[in-house]
């Protein structure tokens, strides 16, 4: 059990000093009590005053909000990250709903983005394809006496909807398993996997700190990401490996390649499947229908687009009993070439083929001069009844597609994913003033309530995949689970659906707030491990009421514990 963890109440620390202060691990500032500073040699490097962990809050919230834009206060928080991590954590906690736009989506776009300009100090581990041949030993050095659970890697090549970034992503979306499920920070490893950047912009900017190369494809992107996969296996077998923004050519591909040899997720499939099925079936309970019952389209038919295909469908057949073919049937999916159809051959990705449409169904629909369908004829053919964006094409419902949705349904349900908040495929507001307030309405960034005709708020729910994939894994991890199975990722969906505050009052949010993450991811682990248990894949001996108690003591949370000095303990 790690330093961190409130669980234990004293800890012995071998470090002193200089070095004590400087590991965000160990440092509590000036919250090191009379008795710490004396045995860790911190008397006279620390002012006089012993502070509380809530008055250390105070002082750093005041800090943050004289940052005045949200990429300074994103700034701020990583370096507190870099200074104390219990308490970079638990001001974070304190003031859930106004800190995750500014560590997470969106502003951790413009981070990303720029994230060699902000760049302070390391975090994580770097593995870069130059660098290959000493892959295990940089490896072995960064996860040196540590008990990894989870590993969160990501090669950026489609970071959110702003594209190839070269590096960053894994640190935030670790971060959050910390935050919203109690991952120990100590027990997860964010890797960036360096193939290159196709950038421009990031290839001739001077201050640059990736591989400055064109990104590597094909054999020896395979033969890199792999040599990393497999040191996963061999030192850390019983670890959950998380895929982050890989590109639209690999994310599928890779999770299919290694799903049977470790436990493997990939948050833009499986956590964006997941979470858009539990909006989804709260949505069918407002409308007191049945998710078979819907006519989808799912516009921008990438790694997103297709994992809510599948997870959709899937859920159909499961929870509603139809064939897999019928369940196909409800689906017409878009992607940059039209409406996704047999004339568009080679342009069809192979995974995409079970929803692939007939050209003799859309004989004598206007086409481009390509020969292309566009969104707002299919939606005026089939007259869907949901309508998902995941498309990174800023604006693409429009008045015109969204008031002719409406024509056909009385509850339009729209959920605009796209991240971060600048390219959703339509503001949660217009939607909702186009469709006099009868759209079901989620986004993937968090949105303003919208006000509707009867001059009350409607809350836009976020829909975004940080409200289950936490609690996806931290389940897995709580079980020790061989793998992240699709029946446990679907009990997860199924117990986020029925927290949905729409099953109460249908006038109220399609998803829990992101105020109440923790708890609901705490609720999504449990359902997971529970289903690992009952379906033999867990590696533990206990079950039943038990789950919920280990998931409790498991559960890392930001508070200081009391350090004794100890040249043979922990540092
Ligand atoms: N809300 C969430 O939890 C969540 C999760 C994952 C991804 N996303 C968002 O979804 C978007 C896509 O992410 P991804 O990982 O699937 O990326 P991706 O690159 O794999 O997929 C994007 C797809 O959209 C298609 N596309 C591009 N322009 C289009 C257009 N004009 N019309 C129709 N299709 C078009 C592309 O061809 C591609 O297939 C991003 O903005 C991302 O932030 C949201
Ligand atoms: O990172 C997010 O906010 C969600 C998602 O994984 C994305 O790629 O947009
Ligand atoms: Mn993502």
């Amino acid at each position: 059990m790690s330093i961190l963890s409130n669980k234990k109440k004293v800890f012995h620390v071998a470090l002193r000093g200089e070095s004590i202060l400087t590991n965000p691990h160990f440092n509590k500032g000036t919250a090191f009590t009379i008795n710490e500073r004396k045995q860790f040699g911190l008397v006279g490097r620390l002012p006089y005053q012993v502070n509380t962990l809530d008055e250390q809050c105070q002082r750093a919230y005041d800090q943050l909000l004289s940052r005045d834009t949200p990429l300074r206060k994103n700034s701020f928080l990583q370096s507190l990250k870099e200074q104390n991590s219990v308490l970079f954590y638990q001001l974070i906690l304190r003031h859930l709903k106004e800190l995750m736009p500014i560590v997470y989506t969106p502003t951790e776009a413009d981070a990303i983005a720029n994230y060699s300009h902000l760049f302070r100090r390391s975090e994580g581990l770097y593995l870069t394809l130059d660098n290959q041949d000493s892959m295990e030993e940089d490896f072995l050095e960064q996860i040196r006496g540590r008990d990894i659970d989870l590993i969160v890697c990501s090669d950026a090549e489609a970071i959110l909807g702003i594209g190839d970034q070269g590096v960053g992503i894994s640190t935030a979306k670790s971060a959050i398993y910390t935050l919203l499920a109690g991952i120990d920070p100590m027990k997860s490893l964010p890797v960036v996997l360096d193939v290159g950047t196709d950038n421009e912009t990031l290839l001739t900017d001077l201050v640059y700190v990736g591989w400055r190369h064109e990104r590597v494809r094909g054999e020896a992107y395979d033969q890199f990401v792999d040599k990393f996969i497999q040191l996963v296996r061999k030192h850390l077998p019983h670890s959950l490996l998380h895929f982050e923004d890989f590109g639209v050519t690999n994310a599928q591909r890779l999770l299919e390649l290694y799903r049977d040899k470790h436990a493997v997720f990939n948050d833009d499939i499986q956590g964006t499947g997941a979470v858009t099925l539990a909006a989804v079936m709260s949505a069918v309970g407002v409308t007191k229908s049945t998710l078979a019952e819907q006519r989808y389209i799912i516009y921008g038919a990438g790694s997103a687009g297709l994992g809510i295909a599948r997870q959709l469908r899937d859920g159909i057949v499961q929870i509603d009993g139809i064939s897999v073919d019928e369940a196909n049937e409800r689906f017409y999916l878009i992607d940059k070439h039209g409406l996704i159809k047999e004339s568009l051959g080679d342009l069809i990705r192979p995974m995409l083929r079970e929803f692939v449409r007939s050209d003799k169904e859309w004989e004598g629909i206007p086409t481009n001069d390509k020969g292309e369908i566009a969104l707002l004829e299919v939606v005026k053919k089939i007259r869907p009844t949901v309508l998902i964006g995941s498309s990174t094409n800023a604006g693409a419902f429009t008045e015109e597609v969204v008031r002719e949705m409406a024509k056909g349904v009385d509850r339009p349900i729209i959920l605009p994913l796209s991240n971060p908040s600048r390219l959703v495929e339509v503001d949660p507001a217009k939607a909702n003033e186009w469709t006099n307030g009868k759209a079901l309405l989620a986004t993937g960034s968090p949105f303003p309530p919208a006000r509707m005709p009867t001059g009350k708020d409607y809350i836009i729910a976020e829909c975004n995949n940080a409200l289950i994939y936490p609690g996806l894994g931290f389940g897995a991890v709580l079980a020790k689970a061989r793998s992240l199975s699709d029946s446990m990722i679907l009990a997860g969906a199924q117990r986020l659906a029925s927290l949905s505050p729409a099953l109460k009052d249908p006038d109220d949010a399609l998803l829990p707030d992101f105020s109440d993450a923790p708890s609901v991811n705490f609720e999504i682990a449990i359902a997971v491990a529970e289903k690992a248990i009952a379906e033999g894949t867990s590696n533990v001996d206990w079950g039943g009421e038990e789950v919920r108690a280990r998931g409790k003591e498991m559960q890392w949370l930001p508070i200081y514990g009391e350090y004794v000095y100890d040249e043979n303990g922990e540092c």
